[in-house]
């Protein structure tokens, strides 16, 4: 050894000048990259003929929905829009964009060309952060043949029969409401409506998927009454996992080295949906583990996720869920029982939880913001609200049971104008898979493609002269309005074969809802609750209201007694 170490010395100073170069050639690459990727040039050659406005480097468009659209990414949509027309190109930090505004492309995009646009775009590997893992596994970011398997073990549930179990459910959970609002009636205290229909919705979702009582409510030690951890827990991922998109904007080529760093030294947001997402996952894995025992199959945690997700907050909401057993027939019992048609394989821990999860987070703010959302309208609007309430005492003062629903088109019209102005899901989006044309634009492989639902929804080609208007005879089925209308003119739920799963559940929850509601209640919106007297939105992946929706509540005289 000791010739070579003395070798090495003698050679070294004739090496280091080499070596130096090869680094500075190395770094000097490396920089080279970061400032082509930081402007995505490969990217906006494939996309030279959509047009856009171009990106700044690094940030793309960034800058400009945070200061002048406060993340309001629909308002730069329609800037955009009126500059560009229904198909435009955009960046999120070095990301290309395709958005469409036009429902005859959203139905190319989401239906007839279905194969070249099979699943939602991921802008981030499946890691263990953040939201990738409370839906990773989930049927909204699947792919492949593991989303068409459990698509189909899914959608049984959504059918008839499951759709009557979930309406006793939802009955339950009006019943409660209803004695929340009679008190707050009585002491004529304002209402949040938009809070109640969360609390509402997340029962309902929550007992549907796990089939345990999911307390949304809770007393501490002191007896004061506090919101349950995992309701918290649920609504911080729904709100914070916007900041997680922010990765986007991190060339491509350092996306490893930032994804380290934010694992290693998480910041304070994404610390916050570690811990909400070890909470959920505690509560799943404890319930999934139950139904599972019940029904003899074995438990296999292959990837170590009770571990990963061990804390002292985690290790309470174990022990909270230990005795609880599922009821048969939830959305947990059909992926247990699950098998994959061609490999009779059945799903793996993390899948199952990874699922279930998603029909909770997918399922209960969209539709909460639906219901809170049409008695907005309905308290602002005298006409709708005359022929909504002349509709529901028409059928008297009855619980309407799961067949009865049919019976109130004007209160189902209602929910669907209201999602017409404001969807829940206010955008969905596809990735490109084969290069494809789209009414003559080509659309390359690898492009991300947004469907920006809420213009659609509102385009005056399709709605008329008075598109901002709430008008819920629109939807009237026996309406000549109705049957003139491109099919994807009113597109909430999505389209094609990666449509909403729940969306049968949905409606029938908020029908349900809202016939009960109005049958007892009176709301009045009541506008000095909110700053500047109306209700506002917060950004993010779905829709809400910032700061809830106010109403006052009065209980209506009861029909005298037969
Ligand atoms: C008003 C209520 C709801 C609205 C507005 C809504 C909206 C949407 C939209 C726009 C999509 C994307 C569709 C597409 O890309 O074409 C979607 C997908 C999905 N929704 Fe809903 N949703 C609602 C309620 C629910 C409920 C109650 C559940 C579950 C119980 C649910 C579960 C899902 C799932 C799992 C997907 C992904 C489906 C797939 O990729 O195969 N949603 N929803």
């Amino acid at each position: 050894m000791q010739p070579l170490a003395l070798g090495l010395a003698e050679l070294l100073p004739t090496l280091l000048p080499t070596l130096q170069h090869v680094v500075a050639a190395v770094l000097a690459v490396a920089v080279l990259a970061i400032v082509v990727d930081g402007f995505a040039i490969p990217q906006r050659i494939a996309l030279r003929h959509i047009p856009g406005t171009p990106p700044r480097w690094l940030l793309g468009h960034m800058l400009r929905v945070k200061r002048r659209h406060r993340l309001f990414l629909y308002e730069m949509w329609e800037e955009m829009g009126s500059e560009h027309g229904k198909i435009f190109k955009w960046f999120w930090g070095t990301q290309p964009v395709i958005t469409i505004r036009d429902a005859e492309l959203a139905r190319l995009v989401c239906v007839k060309h279905f194969k070249a646009f099979p699943h939602r775009s991921m802008f981030y590997p499946p890691q263990p952060l953040v939201y990738s893992q409370v839906l990773g596994s989930g049927l909204t970011f699947a792919q492949g043949p593991y989303w068409s398997s459990t698509r189909a073990a899914l959608q049984p549930l959504f059918h008839s029969s499951g759709l009557a179990s979930y309406h006793r459910i939802t009955s339950e959970a009006v019943g409660e409401l209803e004695g929340d609002l009679a008190a707050a009636a009585a002491e004529g205290a304002p209402v949040d409506v938009a809070a109640a229909m969360c609390n509402l919705a997340l029962k309902v979702v929550g007992e549907a998927a796990f089939g345990v009582k999911f307390d949304v409510l809770e007393k501490d030690a002191a007896g004061r009454i506090k919101e349950n951890p995992l309701v918290s827990a649920t609504k911080y991922v729904l709100e914070n996992t916007a900041a997680a998109l922010t990765f986007m904007i991190t060339p491509r080529l350092l996306k490893p080295l930032v994804w380290a760093a934010v694992r290693t030294c998480p910041t304070r947001t994404i610390a916050g949906l570690n811990l909400a997402r070890s909470q959920i996952y505690t509560a799943a894995i404890a319930l999934i583990k139950n139904a599972m025992g019940r029904m003899g199959a074995q438990w296999v945690d292959d990837l170590g996720m009770e571990k990963a997700f061990a804390n002292p907050e985690s290790a309470k909401i174990a022990a909270k869920y230990a005795g609880c057993v599922p009821a048969e027939g939830s959305v947990v019992d059909h992926l247990v029982a699950a098998r994959n048609k061609a490999t009779g394989a059945a799903l793996r821990a993390h899948q199952i939880v990874g699922q279930a999860n998603s029909v909770v987070v997918a399922g209960h703010d969209t539709t909460s913001f639906m219901m809170a959302s049409a008695i907005y309208y309905l308290a602002t609007n005298g006409a709708a609200r005359a022929r909504l309430v002349a509709e529901v005492d028409a059928f008297g003062g009855a619980a309407p049971g799961h067949g009865d629903l049919e019976r109130f088109p004007y209160v189902e019209a209602a929910l669907h104008e209201a999602l017409r102005l404001n969807p829940p899901g206010w955008m969905t989006s596809r990735e490109c898979v084969a290069d494809v044309d789209l009414d003559g634009w080509r659309v390359p492989a690898g492009s991300v493609v947004y469907v920006d639902i809420r213009a659609i929804q509102r385009d005056p080609e399709h709605w008329g002269p008075d598109p901002l208007a709430y008008r819920p005879e629109r939807f009237l089925k026996d309406g000549e309005e109705a049957k003139a209308r491109h099919p994807l003119a009113h597109m909430p739920f999505g389209a094609g074969p990666r449509l909403c799963i729940g969306y049968k559940l949905a409606m029938q929850e908020a029908i349900t809802t809202v016939v009960r509601l109005f049958q007892r209640f009176e709301f009045e919106f009541d506008g000095s609750m909110h700053a500047g007297g109306a209700p506002t939105l917060r950004p993010g992946i779905t829709l809400g209201f910032r700061d809830g929706m106010w109403c006052r509540v009065r209980e209506r005289p009861r029909a005298p007694c037969c």
